[in-house]
């Protein structure tokens, strides 16, 4: 659908977006992560046309070359402004005749939007007395007046309450259906619950990308957790060298082990407990989360093995 190559903004002596490649597929919900200043909005804002590139190019496939791209996007900045003295309803027909849509066009859609946003019942009141999730509802029905191809949307639900950031992912799921989504966000988890397809910005760099169920699997470490009554410390180098342990992390009594064959290295484990005589107190085999991958990609080790998956073999 959109082929970026070797996009680069610069600001004067800031790279904020160096040289990145992407391809996405129609259909898809992107999430586009990075920490702060990784580049997020300032991709978006020359996807969305508002600013121009250093170099590279932005290529949309089949569309009417005719046309200006920005007629295929739909765009809610990270700080949407409103006008708090309009009603929802009434914001929604300016926005729609302001894209170039009759009045009576306008007020079609802007009814459409409003029920498809779960606005329908407060369309008639201020937007000052709407909630931070309300405003974000809004400000997607906007994005979405001229039944754009693409959204994309700037960290959505970074500023809302559990409740808005409920509303607000529930609503993006059920537009997954209408149109491509493109959104950026730093929490992983979000990523991971609606979206398909992950890039991972640093540093005006795309440092990973791929599939969500594609990054999992390359990701994935095999941990195993367990705890000694005696010291830990004396006993990693011996941990370390049983078959398939690829590194060792301490945590207070906890070790965790990362292997690369847990049955075999649980063998060995358990062989060494009752060899040295020694009492376990814990041990379970864990799965690292896609956040390490995060982490990782983006030059922080985490601490420790996060973890989202566990089975417990044995606690004594
Ligand atoms: N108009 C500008 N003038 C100068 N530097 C800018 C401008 N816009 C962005 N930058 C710089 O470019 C880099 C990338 O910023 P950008 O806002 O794109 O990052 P981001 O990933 O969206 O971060 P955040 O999560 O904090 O919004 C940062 O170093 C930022 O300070």
């Amino acid at each position: 659908m959109i082929n970026i190559q070797s996009l680069e903004k610069k600001f004067q002596e800031t790279i904020a977006v160096s040289k990145i490649d992407l391809q996405l597929e129609e259909g898809q919900t992107i999430a586009l992560l990075g920490p702060n200043g990784a580049g997020k909005t300032t991709t978006f804002r020359m996807l969305a046309g508002l600013i121009k590139p250093t170099s590279g190019s932005i290529i949309f496939d089949q569309v009417d070359e005719s046309m200006d791209h920005r007629h295929y996007i739909g765009y809610l900045p990270q700080y949407p402004q409103f006008h708090g003295w309009m009603t929802g309803y009434e914001f929604l027909i300016l926005i729609g005749e302001l894209s170039g849509l009759t009045k009576k066009e306008s007020r079609e859609r802007a009814s459409v939007l409003l029920k498809r946003t779960g606005l329908e019942n407060a369309k008639n009141k201020r937007i000052s007395g709407y909630s931070g999730g309300m405003k974000q509802r809004l400000g997607i029905a906007q994005a979405m007046i001229h039944k754009p191809k693409l959204l994309i949307l700037d960290e959505p639900v970074s500023s809302l309450d559990p409740v808005g950031r409920r509303d607000v992912l529930d609503l993006l799921k059920a537009l997954q259906e209408e149109t491509t989504i493109l959104f950026s966000t730093h929490i992983l988890s979000d990523a991971e619950e609606i979206s398909d397809y992950l890039v991972v910005m640093n540093e005006g760099h795309v440092v990973e990308q791929g599939k969500v169920q594609d990054l999992a699997i390359k990701y994935q470490k095999q941990v195993i957790k367990l705890s000694l009554s005696e010291a830990p410390e004396d006993w990693i180098e011996t941990l370390h060298n049983l078959p398939y342990v690829k590194s060792i992390k301490q945590q207070s009594l906890n070790l965790y082990l990362e292997t690369t064959n847990i049955a075999a290295t649980r063998e060995a484990i358990l062989a060494l407990i009752i060899e040295n005589d020694l009492t376990l107190t814990h041990f379970s085999i864990e799965k690292t989360t896609l956040e390490e991958m995060f982490l990782e990609v983006i030059g922080f080790e985490a601490t420790l093995p996060l973890i989202k998956k566990r089975i417990t073999y044995a606690s004594t």
